[in-house]
């Protein structure tokens, strides 16, 4: 088995058994042979598998035995342990905080209190937004050839290169680890040509020229862009606009679809074939009201769509529209603008009457005047205005009292929590998706820390007699006897030859591991990968969650499993150097102390 696998990646295989099983300075006793940890033989599962990933937005059609969920998609805990470890929608901190001195909790609506079925939903975005560009002059071809959506093509932190009609993965350095134009994939040359790692220019990533894939919102987005990218290249003359442009179009179109009725009047209609029923939801916001904790929604959803969706999530049947949901809410803020509401204290505030259908506006004169309690008896529906009277109306010292619950990055929870100081939950419904698979692969990931193991043993070795050659060189010049010198030549050879096989064998083996952790990475997304992911470094989107996101969790009705007054405590965080056994410089030094004591040199590392 080991000689198959071992073809399979193109090792010498005699000498990779040796590496695997001796450790490099038993498999190149030129190096002599400090004590070491051996590295696990490698496992017979380390081959190429032709397994068919399927990426889905927090759930994955599996054949085994599945535990039982509940609507939001999670387990429900049980008594009885469940046979695969699984998320049982925890709820992760970054940054500790204590629920007692939280004195409001706002909520976001779409994609934090309602979640959308991807396929229905974005496909009403995508199709509307190719009749609109259609309409708007583009061939008429485009509405067969770019059918049907595929919702599951694209993830959430990629970046659009609207300039070049690409998309990219980047990892938290914003290194670009994977980058398509259209849907064909860039060699690592292009990339790095392109963006990588000198470009100062490309370095901010950001408007005007890229776009950010921020909320699931703009999953529809990506895909027709790149869609038409593919179909202007393919033919030439029916496109003539340049991509920029292309991608101007599709976000006006995009746009459109949200305001005109394209969707929502579709939603209203239908609202359980495009919103998931979590029925644990509204029990969770009422015993977050129960607490004591001011409450308030803050949706950039008008008043009409807000009491449809709400509605929908309260259990009524479709058509019903009552306005006992009001109740979960001691402010209720629709139109809200954001993330201009949390920047802007100048915009203006309207009262919404909500028993009118479309919900008639009136002027609030913007008047709270210290007195909110007066000021909401004259109605809590609100439009539009800004943080400054959120936080008049909630009587709120400073930011840090508001706990926000959110879905959008930039929008949500990136701009209340710069700008305004408040704490901030990050609603992630992927999550369910990426911690499950992420389970399900331990064997893997334990895998490619063997290989990355053996790839920093091989760099040490190779290190290590460069090291030594430098050394006898600098013995040579020390014009010693023939007999010595020729010994220290047959040496100098020997080091030689063990530097050249051991960096081919270096070359195969990053081969084998890249090979290794994109495999891994397709059981999460077949094209995009680990979500939190690029490479084994943190994702752009993983390192935007830590910084921005005090807690995230994959939906709101997972705070039910803890009590409104719970501290949320975080992790201790690690910096290189408190992973001091796993480092390979660490290695090194320790390997080269033992060699230079028994050997009677200079010890290095001590010095
Ligand atoms: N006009 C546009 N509206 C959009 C777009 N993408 C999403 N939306 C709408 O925003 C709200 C989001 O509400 P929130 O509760 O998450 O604040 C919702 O009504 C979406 O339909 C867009 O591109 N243009
Ligand atoms: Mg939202």
């Amino acid at each position: 088995m080991f000689v198959q696998v071992a073809r399979l990646y193109g090792f010498s295989s005699r000498l990779l058994w040796r590496t695997c099983r001796l450790g490099v300075h038993q498999a190149y006793p030129v190096l002599g042979s400090p004590r070491r940890r051996p590295v696990t033989p490698l496992a017979p599962a380390w081959r190429l598998s032709h397994h068919k990933p399927v990426a889905s937005r927090g759930k994955r059609k599996r054949s085994a035995p599945q535990p039982e969920r509940n609507g939001s998609g999670e387990v429900e805990p049980t008594l009885v342990s469940s046979p695969e470890p699984r998320y049982l929608g925890e709820i992760f901190c970054n940054r500790s905080l204590k629920m007692r001195s939280i004195k409001a909790i706002g909520f976001d609506m779409d994609y934090t209190l309602a979640h959308y079925k991807a396929e229905n939903f974005e496909t009403l975005a995508y199709e509307g937004a190719l009749r609109r560009l259609v309409h708007a002059g583009y061939p008429s071809e485009v509405l067969t050839e770019l059918q049907p959506y595929d919702p599951q093509a694209y993830i959430r932190g990629l970046v659009i290169d609207k300039k070049r009609g690409n998309v990219l993965k980047m990892d938290r350095h914003k290194y670009v680890k994977l980058a398509f134009h259209g849907f064909q994939r860039l060699s690592k040359k292009e990339r790095d040509a392109l963006y990588n790692p000198t470009a100062v220019t490309w370095a901010s990533f950001s408007e005007p020229d890229f776009a950010v894939v921020d909320t699931l919102f703009s999953l529809p987005d990506a895909y027709l862009f790149s869609k038409l990218v593919e179909f202007k290249d393919r033919y030439l003359d029916l496109i003539e606009k340049p991509y920029e442009q292309i991608y101007r179009d599709v976000r006006r179109a995009v746009d459109l679809c949200h305001r005109d009725g394209t969707i929502k009047q579709r939603v209203a209609q239908e609202p359980a074939k495009y919103i998931e029923y979590d029925p644990h939801l509204i029990p969770t916001l009422r015993r977050l009201k129960r607490s004591g904790r001011k409450t308030f929604l803050l949706t950039n959803s008008l008043w009409e769509y807000t009491n449809v969706v709400m509605n929908f999530l309260m259990g009524n049947p479709p058509g019903v529209l009552e306005l006992a949901w009001l109740d979960l809410f001691d402010v209720v803020i629709v139109g809200a603008n954001k993330p201009a509401f949390l920047t802007d204290p100048r915009l203006w505030m309207y009262r919404v009457d909500p028993t009118s259908l479309e919900g008639k506006l009136s002027n609030t004169e913007g008047v709270i005047d210290g007195n909110a309690e007066a000021f909401l008896r004259e109605g809590k529906v609100l439009q539009g205005g800004s943080y400054t009277h959120l936080q008049e109306i909630l009587s709120l010292n400073t930011g840090s009292e508001v706990l926000y619950v959110g879905d959008h990055m930039f929008s949500d929870i990136l701009r209340s929590k710069r700008q305004l100081g408040w704490r901030t939950m990050l609603i992630i419904p992927e999550l369910t998706h990426e911690i499950d698979e992420m389970l399900r692969s331990e064997n893997d990931r334990q895998r490619l820390r063997e290989m990355r193991f053996l790839r920093d043993e091989l760099d040490e070795m190779i290190d290590r007699a460069e090291w030594e050659l430098h050394c006898e060189y600098e013995r040579s010049e020390q014009l010693p006897d023939p007999e010595t010198e020729r010994t220290r030549m047959r040496r100098i050879d020997a080091l030689r030859q063990s530097v050249e096989t051991a960096e081919s064998e270096l070359q195969v083996v990053k081969a084998a591991l890249a090979a290794e952790t994109e495999r891994y990475h397709q059981r999460f997304h077949p094209v995009w990968g680990q979500l939190f992911k690029t490479g084994y470094q943190n994702s752009r989107f993983a390192e935007q969650v830590e910084q921005y996101a005090c807690l995230y969790t994959s939906r709101v009705s997972n705070l039910r499993f803890v009590s409104p007054e719970i501290t949320f405590r975080c992790m201790s965080d690690q910096c290189p150097h408190d992973r001091l056994s796993e480092n390979p410089m660490r290695r090194i030094l320790e390997r080269r102390r033992q060699t230079t004591k028994t050997s009677g040199e200079v010890d290095i590392a001590a010095s």
